[in-house]
């Protein structure tokens, strides 16, 4: 992150609040005609993309100009490339001038709207920058593409006023802004803007391999195309997180790189201190902190055994403070616990908040038996429940943690646990002889990966006859990466889905016919298959016809 207003980064809110009197509406914008006046559908709650094709039409130029057809020496190849364009400016297929007319009559129909993006708003009472020309400006801040996005937001009441910056960072900024709920009570809301001139999402290169959601969507060349997954994956995984009743924004909307989520913060628009800025009284600090790091434990089980995910970014940094109760943020980097390298991630989580929590003074379990604890199969997913087994855990424990010897034992422990390797597939168990030995010599419980290859996860999978995700690679995957790149069923139907691993433990002939059978089911589904190109037009025509 590389910068935030303060530790808890408030936006400004658009009013004054006095004691008994509500909201002071004299300082706040009019409501939107098309506000007051909407039924109350009018804060629509949408999925990702659903429905929004027409800001991708004003844009569509220039997404043309992302994905240049590249020639045999991998260059762009510009003689196709021109082909490619020639339509656009023939009267051929569609009347140019009407085109660019109806982008136009978009673009200044939805620019009404610029003086409710007030990136510079103080609050009621507070002095104005000293420097007017220090003041963010919505034109320097957001590029037109935002701007527009933000424009038809406010325009469907989404949100109706954006506001002043909550964080900016590196990746992402994000704003404060506010709503009318159905019976026009203000709302406050949180617009995470991705940015799409950055180079930094190239280090997230490590999320997006093996990633099954990124499969046919990645295309590390385009940032534009790149961000809009990430947000998107942000969207689905909150989306993923809130239903599962963990603490978190709810999503609200998504449009390419901009995504309106719930805010988290107070009724005048201040957000909720990150974890490593709350302020907890000195009285019941040290209760607390440990009351927090258990509530954190439980929240980690749940998010992998009920939503399947591993944060992958865990730290104070990610995580909101209020009244004793932490809520998630920040999840667009979070994986499948299927991901190849999701178990390195979980490690690493818990690491970085085993550190905070050992720095205010808790007690920490060691982070083995935390990960233990996170990926065993069956048992609790609810609270109390999982409070309670965390407490077990403790007591449990054959050492006392005010034992000076047992705790620098443990954080020997926790330096080896650190290094080891940790294969995620049995394919990835690189001498499995001698793992197997340690299993005969009754030595199964060193292994990390015990819990994965208990019975309960590996054997169902194989009696239940379901094929592992992993062996879909086959010849016809390329062929079929249209049908994965259906994101939406593909990560719904992974929600209820077991862990896809055990393939190594079939028999070689029972894997050749399997082999044989999905590679003939293949061939006879790509005989049914329409053609690509035919089922782009057919596509294009029926989104034409709806508009
Ligand atoms: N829904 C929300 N409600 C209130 N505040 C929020 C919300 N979402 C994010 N914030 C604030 O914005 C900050 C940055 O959000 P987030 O962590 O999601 O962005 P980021 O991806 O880390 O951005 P970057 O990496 O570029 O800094 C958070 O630390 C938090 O203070
Ligand atoms: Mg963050």
């Amino acid at each position: 992150m590389e910068s935030t207003t303060s530790p808890v980064a408030p936006h400004e809110p658009p009013h004054v609040y006095r004691n008994n009197d509500g909201y002071d509406a004299s300082v706040e914008q009019e409501i939107p005609r098309s506000l007051a006046t909407a039924d109350p559908d009018s804060v629509p709650v949408t999925d990702a993309g659903a429905e929004d094709s027409d800001l991708d039409d004003i844009f569509e130029d220039d997404d043309d100009d992302d994905d240049d057809i590249l020639g045999p020496d991998g260059e762009p190849d510009l003689a196709r490339n021109y082909n490619r364009q020639v339509p656009l400016h023939s009267n051929q297929q569609r009347p140019a001038a009407n085109t660019f007319n109806s982008v136009d009559d978009q673009i200044s129909a939805l620019s009404k709207h610029a003086s409710k993006i007030r990136l510079d708003d103080v609050k009621d009472g507070q002095a104005r920058d000293k420097d007017k020309a220090d003041r963010a400006t919505s034109e320097q801040v957001l590029d037109q593409r935002t701007r527009m996005i933000l424009y038809q937001m406010i325009n469907r009441g989404v949100v109706s006023e954006v506001h002043g910056a909550i964080s900016t960072g590196k990746e992402a900024n994000v704003y404060g802004a506010v709503a009318y709920a159905d019976d026009l009570t203000k709302v406050h809301r949180a617009v995470k803007v991705y940015k799409t001139a950055i180079l930094s999402f190239k280090d997230r290169e490590r999320y997006i391999t093996g990633e099954h959601r990124f499969k046919s969507g990645a295309d590390k060349g385009n940032n534009r195309k790149m961000v809009k997954l990430w947000a998107e994956k942000e969207f689905r995984n909150l989306r993923r997180i809130h239903s599962a009743g963990i603490a978190c924004p709810e999503p609200i909307q998504l449009k390419l790189h901009v995504l309106v989520m719930d805010f988290l913060g107070d009724r005048r628009g201040w957000a909720y201190p990150r974890l490593r800025d709350a302020n907890l009284p000195a009285d019941e600090a040290e209760q607390t902190w440990s009351a927090l790091y258990i509530q954190l434990l439980g929240i980690m089980r749940r998010l992998y055994q009920v939503c399947k995910l591993v944060h992958a970014d865990l730290s104070e940094y990610n995580i909101l403070y209020h009244k004793k109760q932490l809520y998630i943020i920040d999840v667009s980097q979070s994986v499948e616990h299927d991901h190849p390298r999701s178990l390195e991630f979980l490690r690493m989580d818990i690491k970085n908040t085993g550190d905070f929590f050992r720095r205010q003074g808790v007690d920490t379990l060691a982070d083995r038996a935390v990960f233990d604890f996170i990926i065993a199969p069956g048992g609790v997913v609810e609270e109390p429940d999982l409070k309670e087994s965390i407490e077990q855990l403790y007591a449990s424990r054959a050492e006392s943690a005010t034992d000076e010897n047992a705790v620098a034992q443990r954080e020997v422990d926790n330096e080896v646990f650190r290094q080891q390797y940790i294969p995620q597939t049995l394919e990835q168990v690189y001498d499995i002889e001698k793992d197997a030995e340690k299993i005969g010599h009754g030595e199964g419980d060193k292994l990390v990966y015990r819990n994965l290859l208990a019975d309960q996860v590996v054997l169902p999978k194989i009696a239940n006859g379901q094929v592992s995700e992993g062996d879909q690679s086959d010849e016809g995957a390329a062929l079929d990466s249209e049908e994965e790149s259906d994101e939406e069923s593909d990560d719904e139907s992974k929600f209820s889905k077991g862990p896809p691993r055990g393939k190594r433990f079939e028999d070689k002939e029972d894997k050749k016919q399997r082999k044989q059978a999905t590679k003939e089911a293949k061939s006879e589904k790509r005989k049914e298959k329409m053609p690509k190109h035919l089922k782009k037009r057919l596509v294009a025509t029926t989104s034409r016809k709806k508009k």
